[in-house]
């Protein structure tokens, strides 16, 4: 069985495929390493043979959460890193190892799955938007805060907004101007991911036309699905590209 882990700045993402890497065994999101410890725990006959993992984390934290993997379970983990080009696609980064590792395999699967020119939008911590070309070149990309920064950012730098997770959850049912705080605040910044969301289409379509793939992934992608109908949603493309840059052999 092959372990994969995508450690973001919030949570880690991790699941099990059969060793044939055919279909999930089990899978989890998790906030700590010991709760990804807790998650393996609970599947039934886990032998794991191999383990990949891709982090935007530091060194020492990675390093930390590798030696942990290799001393509970005695496997070969490998780490994803970066590269100026692969599967055909070429890092638009003046310096390619800058380029976040999750940005990158979000584009190596991207451009995998659509064979041509794409545009990959992935909601975590951040919000981030890449665009491929149909000839593999990556034209570079954005990064803005994703919703749990602007709406902690909101929180943390004002006096009067304060509400609970809850509320917010209810507050996102209509997008109607607010009547409350919370509405007003988790309203305004969904609009203002929207709002990124239609910048990038318009971007890509004065590059490529209608000649081209948007990809939505990450935790929050479910947020904007609606507002990008012809959209594909892919929560695992990362783990997509994750099995092209570490292969088992
Ligand atoms: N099962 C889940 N557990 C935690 N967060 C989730 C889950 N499903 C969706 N989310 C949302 O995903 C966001 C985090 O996205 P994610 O892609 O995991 O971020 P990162 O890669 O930066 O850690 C959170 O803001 C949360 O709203
Ligand atoms: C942009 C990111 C913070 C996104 O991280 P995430 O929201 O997925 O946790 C991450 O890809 C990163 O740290 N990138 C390095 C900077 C860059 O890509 O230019
Ligand atoms: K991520």
């Amino acid at each position: 069985m092959i372990l994969e882990l995508d450690c973001g700045n919030s949570f880690i993402k991790w699941r099990v495929l059969a060793v044939d890497a055919g279909h999930v065994l089990g899978e989890g999101v998790v906030d700590s390493n010991l709760a990804l410890l807790e998650g393996l725990g609970g599947l039934k006959g886990l032998t794991l043979t191999f383990c990949r993992l891709v982090s935007v984390r530091t060194a020492e934290e990675t390093a930390a959460l590798t030696s942990l993997l290799r001393d509970t379970f005695d496997v070969p983990v490998v780490c994803a890193t970066p590269a100026r080009e692969m599967s055909g696609v070429r890092n638009g980064y003046e310096e390619f190892e800058r380029l976040g590792l999750d940005r990158w395999l979000a584009m190596l699967g991207g451009f995998h799955l659509a064979s041509g020119a794409c545009l990959v939008l992935d909601f975590g911590t951040a919000v981030t938007a890449d665009f491929i070309a149909a000839d593999g070149e990556h034209l570079g990309g954005f990064i803005c805060p994703g919703m749990p920064l602007m709406r902690n950012q909101l929180r943390t730098h004002t006096r009067k907004i304060r509400y609970g997770d809850l509320a917010a959850e209810q507050a996102l049912e209509s997008l109607v101007p607010g009547r409350a705080t919370v509405e007003a605040v988790e309203r305004g910044c969904l609009l203002m991911l929207r709002g990124f969301v239609m910048t990038q289409l318009e971007l890509a379509r004065s590059y490529w036309g209608e000649d081209f793939v948007v990809f939505l992934t990450g935790g929050d992608a479910s947020l904007v699905t609606e507002a990008v109908p012809q959209a594909r949603v892919v929560p695992d493309l990362v783990f997509v590209g994750l099995a092209m840059a570490c292969p088992l052999s």
